[in-house]
């Protein structure tokens, strides 16, 4: 059996506007900037709320930064699908994968609450056996179990497994766990994410089923 696992943000969807919207909604004033800051979008919510106070010229402590923490959440969850989009093919991608006997799961930082929230309404939870975020666990991506735990929860084995995700931090944890990465080239890093080192890149899902059957025969 082969195994793809995906990550969440910046890889199925475009999370960014509304990651963005939730974060100046934490921070109380418009201090990040929907197109500009798309890549820190995808670093998650910590990541936004320590950027943003730095902008503001507060103190970023981690202290800071958690007391922001539950507005941002209350706003995300409130309007978690407002801009969100599916990036392109990747319905069709899917059930290719799936018709060629590939058991599908996720793997995202993202909590895993919202993470079910968000695939329900982009209408994509079933097409999963299992979805691990970040909370799920004592630890999180880069960290390798976080991998490796959603695999074995498919019945997979990481050596016919491939992590198609978007940041240094999905290819860190992938190669930690001795499972071939694929990174995606139509975020905000665009052809960048190469220097990685990723097995593969893609930049179309059209791609996806050849590219993982060649990579995991
Ligand atoms: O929420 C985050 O930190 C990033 O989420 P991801 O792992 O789905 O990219
Ligand atoms: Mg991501």
């Amino acid at each position: 059996m082969r195994s793809a696992i995906f990550d969440l943000d910046g890889t199925l969807a475009d999370t960014s506007a509304d990651l963005i919207a939730a974060a100046n909604a934490g921070l109380g004033a418009e201090l990040l900037h929907p197109a500009r800051d798309q890549a820190l979008a995808f670093r998650g919510g910590r990541a936004m709320l320590r950027e943003g106070l730095a902008r503001a010229g507060s103190h970023a402590s981690d202290t800071e930064v958690e007391r922001r923490l539950p507005a941002f959440l209350a706003h995300y969850e409130a309007n978690i699908d407002r801009h969100t989009r599916l990036y392109p093919g990747v319905e069709g991608a899917l059930d290719s994968l799936a018709s060629a006997g590939w058991v599908l799961g996720v793997c995202t930082n993202k909590p895993a609450a919202l993470a079910e929230t968000l695939l329900g309404r982009l209408g994509l939870r079933d097409r999963f056996a299992a979805l691990l975020g970040g909370d799920s666990l004592p630890v999180r991506k880069p960290d390798p179990r976080h991998l490796t735990d959603t695999i074995a929860a498919l019945g997979g084995n990481p050596a016919r497994a491939v992590l198609v995700g978007d940041s240094d931090t999905d290819r860190n944890a992938a190669k930690a766990a001795g499972v071939a990465c694929v990174l995606v080239t139509f975020g905000p890093e665009g052809a960048a994410v190469e220097a990685l080192g990723p097995e593969a890149l893609l930049p179309d899902y059209a791609l996806l089923p050849d590219l993982l059957d060649r990579l995991i025969r």
